[in-house]
């Protein structure tokens, strides 16, 4: 299967919608992401575009994720766990169960990698504070 027919664009924008739909109600996440998000269909937008790059290889995305996070000042593991756990949630919810399984096996280790990149920003030094490994969440 090429990268491409993993999943359509329309599949990709289902998870997106559904995942930040939940992040929005979400008593703890919900507030974090409106504190900071004031522009939700560009945010939308952009995280579409993560996700087809990743899952369908289209190179669309343009941001930078490590310093967009790196910014953000109330990050903790709790908070990555929490996100991953929906995350999960919506994965299971989609009807395409192929990308649903690649998208579980890449965001564990995005969110690892940023929330080291994290840790190295603000707590430079400290002892390194492990995410909890997905079948534990
Ligand atoms: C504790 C968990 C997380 C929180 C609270 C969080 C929150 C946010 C917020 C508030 C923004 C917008 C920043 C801005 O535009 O100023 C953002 C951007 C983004 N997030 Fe997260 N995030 C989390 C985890 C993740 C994970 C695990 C991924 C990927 C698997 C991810 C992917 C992205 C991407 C791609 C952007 C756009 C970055 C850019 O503008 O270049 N986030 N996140």
């Amino acid at each position: 299967m090429t990268r491409a027919g993993l999943c359509t664009e329309e599949d990709i924008e289902q998870l997106v919608t559904h995942f930040y739909a939940a992040v929005r109600q979400d008593a703890v996440l919900g507030p974090i992401f409106n504190r900071h998000i004031d522009d939700w269909p560009s945010h939308l937008s952009k995280l579409v575009d993560f996700w087809s790059s990743i899952l369908r290889g289209t190179a669309r995305f343009r941001g930078a994720p490590m310093p967009a996070h790196q910014a953000l000042p109330e990050l903790q593991p709790e908070l990555f766990q929490r996100w991953l756990r929906l995350f999960a949630q919506s994965c299971a919810a989609h009807t395409n169960a192929a990308m649903s399984a690649r998208a579980m096996e890449v965001a564990p280790r995005i969110a690892q990698s940023l929330w080291l990149g994290w840790q190295q920003c603000h707590r430079a030094g400290l002892p390194e504070i492990p995410l909890m490994p997905m079948e534990a969440l």
